[in-house]
């Protein structure tokens, strides 16, 4: 999503890019490796290197274990009416971690948010430069229909409109049931689930743009949902100046497969960087690296689990940060929460697609 900036060849030049290789090609070991590296998860900060886990600093271990156990350069820094936990780093100001912020509750519901209704147009997302505005995927996709193109580039016709049911939409792409059009009448034709796999990105609020890397306030836009906006003003407080609220105007919600990453970037389209970026995680676990202001500086791996919320505010915004790796095999994921919290059969396309994906929601005050 962010765009590689160096050229081929410097991949793995810089200490940040060195721990990303190596976290992405990280493969678990098998269970008798695994019982052996036990309990050797809740490091503290650098990049420890030798492709195993033991430097990434595991922030619910450490709330388990309790204050007198917390490794150097780690503490707490609760906030006064602030009712969780807090974690921040002595040598990086402006960035907090609250382990467990969401109930199981909370974060299905977020879950089915990011799914059902983040991308519904007016919001943006990676799909819409290929097939338009795309209206109702996640029923779509669940009722097994079928996107088609119905209208050639040349603006001919390609299916006959009283083919097409109630779904349509005004781009050039149509939902229509498998049962209503032949297969070699669909000349560009994508399932609809298969279009959920593909969501890479969906933008909330004031529409960022990529290619300009900045914020279109040109672009139609719906103003942050209420319910997220109260959500990140009340998460924000750990990081915000005394005496100010956080105001939501913008959100970027990344989905993650299987083998998907987010590579090292910094986020400095904001006008004030006193403000921080409240980041939800949902969904499969994750290893979040945080930088340095340069590539140069080894970054500190951590793990991010569902419902865990950052904040990244002040001089922890000048950080390059990224997801190199996203756990979806065998008992990696922790997400035992969220599947029995999802057993109903209404959930069932929700549970499919969230065992092997992470979620992110990244709220932002742009002015
Ligand atoms: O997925 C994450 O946890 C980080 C996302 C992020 O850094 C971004 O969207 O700018
Ligand atoms: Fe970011």
């Amino acid at each position: 999503m962010y765009a590689e900036t160096e050229p081929g060849g410097a991949a793995e030049r810089t200490a940040f890019r060195r721990a990303e290789k190596q976290y992405k090609l990280y493969k678990p070991p098998s269970r008798k490796g695994r019982s052996k590296s036990r309990g050797k998860q809740a490091g503290g900060g650098g990049f420890g290197g030798g492709g195993d886990l033991s430097a990434v600093v595991d922030f619910h271990a450490l709330l388990a274990a309790g204050e007198g156990e917390l490794p150097a350069g780690i503490r707490r820094c609760d906030r006064a009416g602030f009712h969780l936990p807090v974690f921040c780093f002595l040598d990086r100001p402006g960035f907090y971690f609250i382990p467990g912020a969401l109930s199981t509750e909370e974060q299905c519901y977020w879950i089915r948010e990011s799914l059902k209704t983040f991308p519904q147009p007016p919001n943006r997302t990676n799909l819409t430069a290929t097939y338009g505005p795309i209206s109702d995927l996640f029923i779509a996709a669940k009722n097994q229909k079928i996107l088609v193109e119905v209208q050639s580039s040349n603006g001919q016709e390609r299916i006959e409109q009283n083919n097409v049911g109630e779904n349509a939409h005004p781009g050039k792409f149509k939902f229509v049931d498998g049962s209503e059009i032949q297969k070699e009448e669909r000349p560009k034709s994508t399932m609809a689930a298969a279009l959920v796999r593909k969501l890479r990105w969906s933008t909330l609020g004031l529409q960022f743009d990529w290619s300009k890397r900045n914020y279109d306030v040109s672009l139609p836009h719906n103003k942050i949902p209420d319910d997220l906006a109260t959500l990140a003003k009340k998460m924000a407080v750990p990081a915000m100046p005394s005496g100010e609220e956080f105001t939501a105007e913008a959100a970027i919600v990344n989905y993650y497969g299987p083998s998907d990453m987010l590579g090292g970037h910094v986020d400095d389209m904001e006008a004030d960087w006193t403000k921080p970026i409240v980041s939800i995680s949902l969904g499969c676990k994750c290893i979040f690296l945080l930088g340095g202001k340069t590539r140069d500086e080894a970054p500190t791996p951590m793990f991010l689990r569902s419902g865990d919320i950052v904040l990244m505010a002040g001089e922890a915004r000048e950080r390059f940060h990224g997801v190199p790796r996203i756990f979806t095999e065998g008992d990696q994921q922790d997400i035992s929460g969220l599947v029995s919290e999802l057993s109903d059969d209404d959930d069932r396309f929700i549970l499919d697609y969230i065992h092997n994906s992470r979620i992110n929601i990244n709220i932002r005050q742009v002015y």
